[in-house]
This record gives C-alpha cells, sequence and structure tokens, in this order.
C-alpha cells in the first residue's frame, strides 16, 4: 500500500485502549456496547418482488451489462453466481478468517492496529464516529500478509498466506472483469479511459482486504455489528457465511436483508463508482446487524491507484448534464472519509 493511502488514516485515534472484550464468556451486553444510537430508517418490508438482484455470471455477457447496469443504479448492491471463483478458495479463506479470530486476545492483539496505521487486528475503523462499541472485531490487510501471519501463527502462517494471496488474486481478476462490464453498461470501455492502462490492464490497484468478525451476540437487538456506511472504493466484493446479516438501505422501503446465497459474493457499489458514474450508480448505505450466531465476512475494496485524478466519465457529461463532482484521487477521497465519515461525498459535490 502507497504511504498516501495509508496516510489517510494517520492521526484519526481509534479507541484502542479500550479493552478488548472476551465476547465469547459474555451472557449481557456491556453499557458500553448497548447501541443507542437513533436509527433513522425503517425496517425493510420483505417482499417477493424486492430482493438484491442475483446476476449470474456465466450467462450472455450482454445480458449481464444490462442486469448489472440496472442492479447499480437502482439497487447499488447485487449478488454474482457463478463467478469463476473456486468454491474451495471461498471456503478456505473463511477458515483463515475463523481461524485469525478465534485465536487467543493476546495473540491478536499482536498485531493490532495502532492508532495510525492502516492495517492489523482492531475494532471496526469507523468506531471514533460513535459513542459507543460495535459488537465486531476486524482485521485488514493490504500487502503481503506475511508479518502479520508470522506473527498470529508462527507454525502455520505459510498455508494461511498462500490461501490469502491467492484469494486476493482471484479477486483482482473478478473486480476487472465486473469493471468492464459496469463500464460497458455506462455506456464506455475501458479503452476509453486512460488510468486503464494502454493494454486495458488496470494497473496498481490497492485493493485492501477486510475480515470481518461478528461474535454470538447475546442481545443482537440492542446491538450494533457494523454501523451504516458506504464503502469508499469503486465497488467491494464480499464474501458472507451462511448466517445473515448484512443489509442495504433501499429507497421507500427502509433496511432490505441481503440474504446469504451459497456460493454467491455480494458486490456493491462504492463511493469512487458514484463519482465516475456522475451519481447514476449510487453508493449505497450498508450495515451488518448483530446477530446470535458467529458472522464472518470478507470485504475486498477495488479501490485505484492512489493519487489518480477520477471526474465523472467524460461520455456522462454534457451541457444539459453538467459533471456533479469535482476530480479527486482515491487518496484525498480516503482522507475525507476518514474526517467526515458519511458526509465525504458531499464535499466533493461542486
Ligand atoms: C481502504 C479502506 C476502505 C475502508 C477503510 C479501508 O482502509 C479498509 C477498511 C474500509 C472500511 C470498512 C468499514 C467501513 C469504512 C467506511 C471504514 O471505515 O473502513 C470502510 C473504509 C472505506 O470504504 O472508506
Ligand atoms: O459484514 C458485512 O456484511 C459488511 C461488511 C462491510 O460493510 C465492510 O467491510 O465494509
Ligand atoms: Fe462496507
Amino acid at each position: 500500500m502507497s504511504s498516501t493511502l495509508s496516510d489517510a488514516f494517520r492521526g484519526k485515534r481509534l479507541n484502542l485502549q479500550h479493552k478488548l472484550l472476551d465476547f465469547t464468556s459474555l451472557k449481557e451486553l456491556p453499557d458500553l456496547y448497548t447501541w443507542t444510537e437513533p436509527d433513522e430508517y425503517p425496517a425493510g418490508q420483505s417482499l417477493a418482488s424486492e430482493s438484491v438482484p442475483v446476476i449470474d455470471l456465466d450467462g450472455p455477457t450482454a445480458v449481464n451489462v444490462n442486469l448489472i447496469g440496472h442492479a447499480c443504479k437502482t439497487w447499488g448492491v447485487f449478488q454474482v453466481i457463478n463467478h469463476g471463483i473456486p468454491t474451495a478458495l471461498l471456503h478456505n479463506a473463511m477458515c483463515t478468517s475463523r481461524s485469525l479470530f478465534t485465536l487467543p486476545n493476546e495473540q491478536k492483539l499482536k498485531v493490532a492496529r495502532s492508532p495510525d496505521a492502516f492495517e492489523g487486528y482492531g475494532f471496526a475503523r469507523i468506531s471514533s464516529f460513535f459513542s459507543k462499541l460495535m459488537w465486531y472485531e476486524g482485521f485488514t490487510n493490504v500487502g503481503s500478509p506475511l508479518d502479520h501471519f508470522c506473527q498470529l501463527w508462527p507454525q502455520d502462517y505459510n498455508m494461511h498466506c498462500n490461501v490469502v494471496e491467492e484469494y486476493k488474486k482471484e479477486m483482482k481478476k473478478l473486480a476487472e472483469r465486473l469493471m468492464c462490464l459496469i463500464l460497458r453498461s455506462l455506456g464506455t470501455t475501458r479503452e476509453d479511459i486512460k488510468w486503464a492502462g494502454l493494454n486495458g490492464d488496470f494497473k496498481d490497484h490497492p485493493s485492501p482486504l477486510n475480515f470481518n468478525y461478528y461474535p454470538a451476540c447475546p442481545d443482537p437487538d440492542r446491538a450494533m455489528g457494523l454501523a451504516a456506511h458506504t464503502d469508499s472504493s469503486l465497488f467491494t466484493i464480499l464474501c458472507q457465511n451462511s448466517v445473515s446479516g448484512l443489509q442495504v438501505l433501499r429507497e421507500g422501503t427502509g433496511w432490505v436483508t441481503v440474504p446469504p446465497v451459497s456460493d454467491a459474493l455480494v458486490v456493491n457499489v462504492g463511493d469512487m463508482l458514484h463519482i465516475l458514474s456522475n451519481g447514476l450508480y449510487p453508493s449505497v448505505l450498508h450495515r451488518a446487524v448483530a446477530t446470535r450466531k458467529n458472522r464472518l465476512s470478507i470485504a475486498y475494496f477495488y479501490g485505484l491507484p492512489s493519487d489518480l485524478q477520477i471526474s465523472p466519465l467524460e461520455n456522462l457529461v454534457g451541457p444539459s448534464q453538467p459533471p456533479l463532482y469535482r476530480s479527486i484521487s482515491w487518496s484525498e477521497y480516503l482522507r475525507m472519509k476518514a474526517k467526515h465519515f458519511n458526509k465525504a461525498l458531499s464535499f466533493v459535490r461542486v
């Protein structure tokens, strides 16, 4: 990860001074975890006609493009099946994640994210915007996981490193494929976009991986897994285990659950795609609710070369549709997000 990206979080103090809880032994919700933030949004009605689109990537490409465009525009989220990532790899990545979070606290704390750092183990990064803590543990990886994994698993680090490296390689391939489809759905191609690279290869894409763990909660209705937020990425590819907890905000409906579908991956629109599409594909507000069962997810944030300036696509702006956002780099945007959280996009609006 380039230093400019990690700089985004420099000085953003996280509540790491709080003692880590041994979640497994708790029968009641400690006060610090009793979520008191008012929920501004109603719970969604699960109408059969209103479920998050599931897109088969094995289908004819022309269909995918339209379906993907429609899903991005109207939902900001969709699930993909037949995406080409081996089931065994998804399973192994989940096993590595489970193995990480079930290590003793002293072990996990060896790789604790320091207040200024980008990578490592800790509370939800967005904790600093709330007075209460989330029922959550996370681990962020950007470059090679070797240093951290050697400390976590002095014996087995190699196996876990291989899994994570392979997972990131496969995610990158899928992300590039999805990006092409998304660009086509916006009426452009990656050949038309300079930053996509001369050979059509997206170069130097820092794409952080976030391992998320929501331990079984004794009182889930009064706790919060991960509070409502949008991602800063172009889009995020999320692998979730079989425990449901992810919800997206749907205009006119409220919170809608994204049900775990076997072997499917969830794709959600982030703020950089919102800017690139001139607001046509809005980034989706989402959250993870606390549950009575252990829940795991792995988020791959498909980013942009850190210092590259992006602005709304040329073919989407004109005299009748001026650009709604100024040009900005991902590293500058991450800095704004770390400061203004869910209001960051409004600071980029012209
Ligand atoms: C590049 C990143 C995006 C992210 C911050 C991170 O360094 C890795 C974690 C990501 C995450 C996950 C939870 C919500 C979020 C807003 C946060 O604070 O950390 C996102 C960040 C983001 O998308 O801006
Ligand atoms: O765990 C989930 O379902 C959501 C995770 C998430 O939103 C994130 O990592 O940004
Ligand atoms: Fe997210």
